[in-house]
């Protein structure tokens, strides 16, 4: 405890008790100072201030009260000034106390214990002054930082407000309670939420969040909460608008292409890496078509730079638009990500097409890009046309990262232009062939149904007990203006990814329909099989579409079989089963086409209202060659016949095809041996045919062509 520099003024006017005093003082280690008197005590202090100071209260000329009262008004409040009072002279403390003195000691003074008791106020006076000190630096630093700083209690009232009240005055609302925090919902939350965490972690939390005080534009606040006991917590709030809007800006610039304000390619590669992980985690495609404008680089030397910068900011807005809101992009984007743009420098842009179902989506998209380029650019002295090259890379097939892809793309577009330029081209070329082929052909698919360009043909099925043809199987054929007749292998796939198979297969069923009232009204009485596609079952208003197409021809329910794949039945749920049962309550037969194909159990296909069962002639090909497929139809045909369904072998080219099925159990038999698909004027030669099967084991063929 050392007290040494530590000055004490002593002022009494009593020898004895100033050199008792001082003994005790400066053998504890203190420096003294004597006054006799009151206004000697003045004078020293003002010559030599003192850390402490000990007055007598009874003194002639100026007693102890006016010295302390004098030293307070000059001083301020911290200097320690001790009052010596007499035993029991409750007045004098209470005037003492009330002039402004720190303590008191009564006389007679303990001189043994008097050094202790002003170590006692000295330690006071020092954790005092280091207070003021720790306040004051506090002080300093408030009003240096923008901050603005409050308190906070964990019911979110505001206990404090310490510094640039305007900066906090949206916090609190001229509401009843002033005090109250005054912030939309879930920014309070925010606050709440942090103090919360703040206290459980012992940590300074910070977040950031938006907000619209007045009609102004929104500022950005930035908060560290910190928590000062187990009841409140402090907060800092700055105000960080300005530095967001650098940031933005900043952003915006390593990000976005000055001219057009499309992405830079900085921006592009980082979206396209994240397009590829995308992809490649939901095994899905992708597309980048790379454009570039055909001869930009002249217009830009001939007629300066700013015509080209005209040139690229409207090229900009014309792919912004036709990537926008075309048909295209709402078709193949529901809920998914969006096409994105950008310019990679001079006068190429890349386009992304992330969830790309066919190759052609892409093409179909560049060529309609490449149309609105063709547009001509209006600028102050003349108008120009440019045309378009494009190039096209496909995720996974032509790379499976940023950089290869887009290097593929570069060269795609590089075949476009040695392709004559104004075209599209795929890195793969092949591919560019089949997509232009597919991509015309669905154009033309579009008009077939109004150009009356389909027709039906019509397969036999002989029934093998009584050896006639008693149904045929309705086959949709395409005369195409161009090509010729396409087989609806070629344009059903495509019908079924367009929504075309809807109408068209109305027009099957209504045309199927109404021939065999014809042929009916002939003497011919055939059940008609027509092909349903996973689309059609889907459609909630199948059922009612079959009965007016009924109603509306006159032909008998009974007589209609509607074919329906496997894989078409394992796609849907009870919609399915309950269109299939509203259908047979009708009477219409319903028939499972290229069974084995699929993967349905025979549990599943217990619960289906099943008329028949079509094994397919993937199975029928190679029967007699394969002895797994003669076990596996083997199975089918008995397995099927025991739960009741009637089976028709689908395929069948040669006699002993027939024999072994009918062999096996088969109901009835379908495929060229007995007849191709026949025109509909044709049918009345299937008349009078009698054929007469005979059931054959496969071993007696087998052992037949030994
Ligand atoms: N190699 C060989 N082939 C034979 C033999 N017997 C019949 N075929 C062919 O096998 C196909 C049988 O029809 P599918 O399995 O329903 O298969 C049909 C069916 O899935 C679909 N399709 C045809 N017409 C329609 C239709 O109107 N609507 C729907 N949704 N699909 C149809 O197109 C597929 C192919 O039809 P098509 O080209 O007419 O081909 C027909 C038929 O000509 C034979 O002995 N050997």
């Amino acid at each position: 405890m050392t007290t040494k520099n530590f000055k004490i003024l002593l002022a009494d006017d009593d020898a004895t008790v100033r050199i008792l005093a001082q003994a005790a003082l400066e053998n504890a280690g203190f420096e003294v100072m004597l006054a006799c008197n009151g206004t000697e005590a003045i004078r020293l202090f003002e010559e030599t201030p003192a850390n402490m100071i000990m007055l007598d209260v009874e003194m002639p000329d100026m007693d102890g009260y006016s010295v302390c009262s004098y030293i307070r008004k000059k001083i301020g409040n911290e200097l320690p000034i001790i009052m010596v009072t007499g035993m029991d002279d409750v007045q004098s403390i209470n005037r003492a106390f009330e002039v402004g003195a720190t303590d008191f000691i009564a006389k007679p003074i303990n001189w043994n214990l008097l050094s202790y008791r002003l170590l006692y106020l000295k330690r006071a006076y020092l954790n005092l002054l280091a207070l003021k000190v720790a306040n004051a630096r506090s002080a300093a630093i408030l009003s240096a930082i923008p901050d603005t700083m409050f308190i906070i209690n964990d019911r979110g009232i505001i206990m404090d407000i310490c510094s640039h009240a305007d900066t906090a005055s949206w916090l609190i609302q001229d509401s009843a309670d002033p005090l109250k925090l005054s912030l939309p919902e879930d920014i309070a939350s925010l606050y709440l939420d942090a103090a919360g965490q703040a206290r459980r972690n012992g940590t300074v939390e910070l977040f950031e969040y938006p907000l619209k005080p007045s009609n102004d534009k929104s500022r950005y606040y930035e908060n560290r909460i910190a928590v000062i006991d187990s009841e409140e917590t402090l907060c800092l709030v700055r105000d960080i608008t300005d530095r967001k809007d650098s940031e933005s800006k900043i952003f915006h610039l390593a990000y976005f292409d000055n001219l057009t304000g499309l992405p830079n390619r900085q921006s592009f590669m980082e979206r396209l890496k994240s397009e590829i992980k995308r992809a490649h985690y939901a095994d899905n495609k992708l597309a980048i078509l790379f454009l570039d404008l055909d001869g930009f680089k002249s217009i830009n030397d001939t007629m300066g730079h700013n015509a080209g910068d005209t040139i690229l900011k409207c090229a900009a807005d014309r792919l912004h638009n036709s990537t926008r809101h075309s048909d295209f992009v709402s078709r193949t984007h529901k809920n998914h990500s969006e096409i994105n743009l950008a310019r990679l420098g001079g006068d190429e842009f890349t386009v992304i097409i992330p969830n790309l179902s066919r190759a052609e989506d892409a093409l179909i998209l560049a060529h309609r890009i490449r149309k609105t380029m063709r547009r001509p650019f209006h600028l102050e002295s003349r108008d120009v046309v440019l045309t378009t090259s494009i190039g096209i890379a496909l995720y996974p097939n032509d790379g499976d990262n940023a950089e290869t892809l887009l290097k593929h793309a570069d060269t795609a577009m590089y075949y476009a232009k040695n392709e004559g330029r104004d075209n599209c081209q795929f890195y793969n070329a092949d591919l560019t062939l089949q997509a232009e082929k597919r991509m015309h052909l669905e154009n033309d698919l579009r008009n077939a149904l109004q150009q009356n360009e389909f027709y039906l043909v019509y397969q036999p099925q002989l029934d093998i007990t009584e050896g006639n043809f008693q149904s045929v199987e309705a086959l949709i054929r395409w005369q195409h203006p161009e090509q010729g007749i396409i087989s609806p292998l070629d344009f059903i796939p495509l019908a079924e990814e367009n929504g075309l198979i809807i109408p068209i297969g109305e027009w099957v069923l209504r045309t199927a329909c109404a021939e065999a009232v014809q042929w009916h009204n002939n003497g011919q009485c055939l059940d008609v099989a027509v092909n349903l596609s996973p689309m059609q079952i889907k459609d909630s208003e199948l059922v009612n579409k079959v009965l007016g197409i009924l109603t509306e021809t006159g032909f008998p329910p009974n007589q209609l079989v509607l074919e329906i794949t496997e894989g078409a039945l394992m796609e849907h749920n009870e919609n399915t089963l309950t269109t299939l049962h509203t259908l047979r309550n009708h009477q219409i037969k319903i028939a499972l086409d290229d069974f084995g194909t699929g993967y349905s159990s025979m549990n599943y296909l217990r619960r289906l209202p099943i008329n028949y069962i079509k094994v397919d002639q993937s199975f029928v090909r190679d029967l007699l060659d394969n002895k797994d497929n003669l076990a596996i139809v083997r199975a089918m045909i008995s397995l099927s016949m025991n739960l009741g369904f009637s089976v028709t072998a689908e395929g069948i080219e040669t006699l002993r095809q027939a024999q072994v099925l009918k062999y096996f159990g088969c109901n009835a038999l379908q495929g060229y041996y007995f007849s191709k698909p026949i025109s509909a004027e044709k049918i009345h030669c299937l008349l009078n045919q009698k054929w007469s099967i005979q059931a054959s084991s496969p071993n007696a063929i087998d052992h037949e062509n030994s």
